[in-house]
């Protein structure tokens, strides 16, 4: 398979072909368009199954042929796991040459979720409102696209969320509540958030309109009449006016309570977060402890050490490790989430977690958080990775502290191995890189990268 879940051949003379929808051991005959001149990959333009791959998978998800985010939803799990760890993780490490034959084996086995939490886990949907053939539907956007799939049936999903779904499609048809349409700029609902909180169950829907209709107080009663069957212990809505694919307006004043409260609270692993609309959290409810206990566990944190948390959000990492450490630190750019970070330090009691809303490249240049001198690190960054010099940075900072140890905790694995590249040669040894799968069925998997600083 290519590393977007694509099926893919190689030919005898080294040119290969591109074959969606087919797997790993499938026999099939094809007819392809040739690589351009120059190029190394072909595309097939149909193909036919003479002998389905034992690993196929034919139950895990109806709509993974139609929507193309699971692509991998249509292998066993077992198979799933081991090909993205090969092909996501080994691969872009090897490219960096950080698998020497010393270091062929730091990459562990990926760690799946078990059998029976395979649906149901996310705890956030954000679905987009269209009509389909006359019908009002809230969906997913097929991948690479702004083509609406409707969202029931998808087995990520919990039950709750696709009712929620279900009982506000009808009012699609109102124009207070009528599909925005980002070409034309009409219309009025841009998207639906759902969310419920990890450990308490709490749910919360988020409606994000262009546009408030002059008459929508009166249809805001008929909406929440129809969402009491639910259960919603917070309804918002959030007036999200600038063009773009912004899922929310982050401007200060534009969420307002429709009803309930302003938030919902979470439990994680026996500490509390409040989530408002625009919190960031992983999305996969089983499987966020298993990732946050592997990565603290795996840093060894001890009575007396000082924690610094690089890229905290809302301070979750943060507080679990003040838990266990003498001090920690968090570090973020957003500010709303340092001023959550910093009430939930206050919620759990645990003063000796303090935070900075800054950048991490910029923060790790100043003259106090070097003077934090920490004695172990975690760095939970985005996509980006630890950009614009924070990895140099980084490296510098645990050098001149004495650092022992950095958790890497990453969602790309390409940014990671770059970054890994980076650290080791800033005297940090790569001990162990742990695939976590919080995303089964899409090509995706989370890493936790264990550095010790070298003796
Ligand atoms: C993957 S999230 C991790 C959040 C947190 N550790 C957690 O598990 O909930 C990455 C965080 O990095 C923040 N971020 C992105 N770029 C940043 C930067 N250059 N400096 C500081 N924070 C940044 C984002 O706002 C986001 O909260």
């Amino acid at each position: 398979m290519d590393a977007g879940g694509a099926g893919l051949i190689r030919l005898p003379d080294g040119l290969e072909v591109i074959v969606p929808g087919a797997r790993p051991g499938d026999e099939i005959t094809l007819a392809y368009r040739p690589p351009q001149p120059g190029g190394r990959r072909g595309l097939a333009e149909s193909f036919e199954t003479l002998a389905a791959s034992p690993d196929r998978a034919h139950d895990r998800c109806a709509l993974a042929g139609d929507c193309g985010g699971c692509p991998m939803a249509r292998l066993n799990y077992s198979k799933e796991l081991e090909l993205k760890r090969d092909l996501l993780v080994v691969e872009p490490l090897r490219a960096q040459g950080l698998l020497d034959a010393e270091n062929a084996s730091v990459v562990e086995a990926a760690v799946g979720l078990p059998e029976e939490k395979l649906r149901g886990f996310r705890n956030k949907a954000v679905l987009y409102p269209g009509i389909l053939d006359g019908i009002p539907h809230f969906g997913y956007y097929r991948a690479r696209s702004q083509e609406l799939v409707p969202a029931e049936g998808c087995p990520q999903t919990p039950k709750w969320m696709e009712d929620a779904a279900r009982t506000l499609a009808p009012f699609l048809t109102d124009p207070a509540f009528a599909p925005w349409s980002e070409r034309t700029d009409e219309g009025i609902l841009r998207t639906l958030i759902l969310r419920e909180a990890p450990g308490t169950g709490e749910r919360m829907a988020v409606l994000v309109v262009r546009r408030l209709a002059a008459d929508f107080a009166a249809l805001e009663k008929r909406l929440i009449d129809a969402l009491a069957p639910i259960g919603l212990a917070a309804l918002l809505l959030n007036l999200h006016e600038a063009p773009g694919s912004a899922v929310l307006s982050f401007a200060p004043g534009s969420t307002r309570v429709l009803l309930g409260k302003s938030g919902i609270e979470a439990n994680l692993l026996g500490l509390a977060f409040s989530l408002g609309a625009e919190t960031f959290l992983q999305v996969n409810t089983p499987q966020t402890p298993v990732l946050y206990s592997l990565a603290l566990d795996q840093l060894g944190i001890a009575e007396g050490d000082r924690v610094l948390d690089l890229y905290c959000g809302v301070g979750t990492l943060t507080l679990l490790a003040a838990r266990r450490a003498r001090k920690a630190l968090g570090i973020e750019r957003v500010p709303h989430s340092i001023e959550c970070a910093r009430t939930n330090a206050r919620a759990n009691h645990l003063g000796n977690a303090e935070f900075l809303a800054l950048p991490v490249e910029k923060a790790l240049e100043r003259e106090d958080v070097k003077a934090f001198a920490p004695t172990l690190v975690i760095a939970d960054p985005a996509y980006q990775g630890l950009a614009g010099g924070a990895a140099e940075a980084l490296g510098k900072l645990m050098k001149a502290s004495g650092a022992k140890r950095l958790a890497y905790i990453s969602c790309n694995p390409k940014s990671f191995a770059r970054d890994a590249a980076v650290l080791s040669s800033s005297g940090l040894r790569l001990r162990s890189v742990t695939p976590v799968d919080m995303f089964p069925g899409a090509m995706h998997l989370e890493v936790v990268g264990i550095f010790e600083a070298e003796a």
